[in-house]
């Protein structure tokens, strides 16, 4: 197993895509065009492209993620496509034993959760009484949670951990500026365009599944049989799917939306989730079109979204950043493929800065809400080293 610590020099790291369609990693382009910090993504997306072209690719591209906030600028990166691209399945690898000498590995030196685990409930509390109010029917409330390491984790071994825990995700590291990484591994489908085909994946809706889920299969059938038939989750779940099918709909010649939901499971969650699959009715719109159509979702975001967008302007005290955005790459056909930038963290040396959140209704319960961050935190602890049944206690306290 790669020790979790000594990372090689940040800014030679590629770019990596581990899909359940297909992998690839990709060396950023050198670039120089003006405009990087534009917040136009199809405008930024042409001109990168139009330079990976004059720098020689074989197959132009681009790949980076799109922040969470409607208007701040994205990080675009060209790159040629053609040499590294991987067209076949990942191989489901099993979960591996970590060795003892790197189980301990790193080591916490503080953690801090923004809000904390009471701010958090206080939050959802608040949020509760204005959804009851009527202005809102539902506001995906996020938390950060800051760790201090002793030694800093190596982005590579975080990425193979975090793989081989979760096949079927979509795992990513980008290079960011500042020497950081933004990391993590997406259950979630944005959209996927191929040609006029365009295929998402949102999901909404969560239970957390067994410790051991082989070890108890009754107990985690029942968890997914409970969240299935959970009137509150459905709920949840049909206005985001009718809100995206609202919004894709002008630009289709047809739109597949399955009326019930499916259930999905990560390693350690239950999520309701509806395949979307729609037929464009002409060429023109890209994949990097599209992405700022639909982002951002009420999964990340909530129903209305300009009244949830609002409502977590005022009461989410951090800056969500690459976190509840997307992550992807986008070809010069316009085809590509994007996950929402869920389960992730930005490494930065000795720190890392992990997101998590959790989709608010009228009746959600405060505690159940924050066990469900704390859920979604132990995606990337668990890739950092901290086995959910073994957390330092400043670990849990902050959870
Ligand atoms: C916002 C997150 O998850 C979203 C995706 C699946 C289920 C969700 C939920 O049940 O709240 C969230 O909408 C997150 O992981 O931080």
């Amino acid at each position: 197993m790669t020790p979790l610590t000594a990372p090689p020099t940040p800014h030679t790291r590629p770019f990596a895509w581990h899909a359940p369609t297909g992998s690839f990693t990709a060396q950023p382009l050198p670039h120089t065009p003006p405009g990087l910090d534009s917040a136009d993504l199809p405008a930024l997306g042409r001109t990168l492209l139009r330079h990976a072209e004059q720098a020689g690719a074989a197959r132009p591209g681009v790949v980076g993620a799109v922040p969470f906030r409607p208007g701040a600028a994205p990080h675009l990166r060209p790159v040629d496509l053609a040499a590294p691209v991987v067209t076949r399945p990942v191989p489901v690898r099993p979960v591996p034993t970590l060795p003892v000498a790197t189980r301990t590995l790193p080591t916490l030196k503080r953690a801090v959760s923004v809000p904390d685990a009471a701010g958090f409930e206080a939050l959802v509390a608040a949020a509760v009484q204005t959804l009851r109010a009527g202005t809102l029917d539902k506001v995906v409330l996020g938390r950060l949670l800051d760790l201090h390491l002793y030694a800093a984790p190596d982005p590579d071994a975080v990425l193979a951990r975090l793989r081989a825990a979760h096949p079927a995700a979509y795992a990513f590291s980008l290079p960011l500026p500042d020497d950081a990484t933004l990391i993590g591994a997406s259950p979630e489908l944005l959209l996927r365009r191929a040609g006029r085909d365009v295929h998402l994946r949102p999901m909404a809706g969560t239970r957390p599944r067994p410790a051991d889920p082989a070890a108890d299969p009754a107990d985690d059938a029942a968890r997914a049989h409970a969240l299935l038939h959970s009137a509150k989750d459905r709920a949840e779940h049909a206005l985001m799917v009718q809100a995206i099918a609202d919004r894709l709909a002008p630009l289709c010649r047809t739109l597949s939306v399955p009326r019930t939901p499916e259930l999905a499971s990560t390693a350690t969650l239950w999520h309701l989730a509806t395949p979307i699959h729609a037929q464009l009715r002409d060429d023109s719109p890209g994949v990097l079109d599209l992405v700022p159509l639909i982002h951002p979702t009420p999964a990340v975001c909530g129903v209305p979204t300009g009244a949830a967008q609002a409502h977590l302007e005022a009461a989410e005290p951090f800056d969500r950043g690459w976190f509840g955005g997307a992550v992807g790459w986008a070809d010069g056909y316009g085809d590509g493929e994007w996950a929402v930038t869920i389960r992730c963290a930005e490494l930065r040396g000795t720190h890392a800065r992990l997101f998590a959140g959790a989709g608010l209704v009228a009746d959600s319960d405060p505690a159940g809400e924050r066990q469900e961050t704390a859920a979604k935190f132990g995606t990337v602890l668990a890739a950092l080293g901290f086995a959910p049944a073994d957390l330092p206690d400043a670990l849990l306290e902050a959870l």
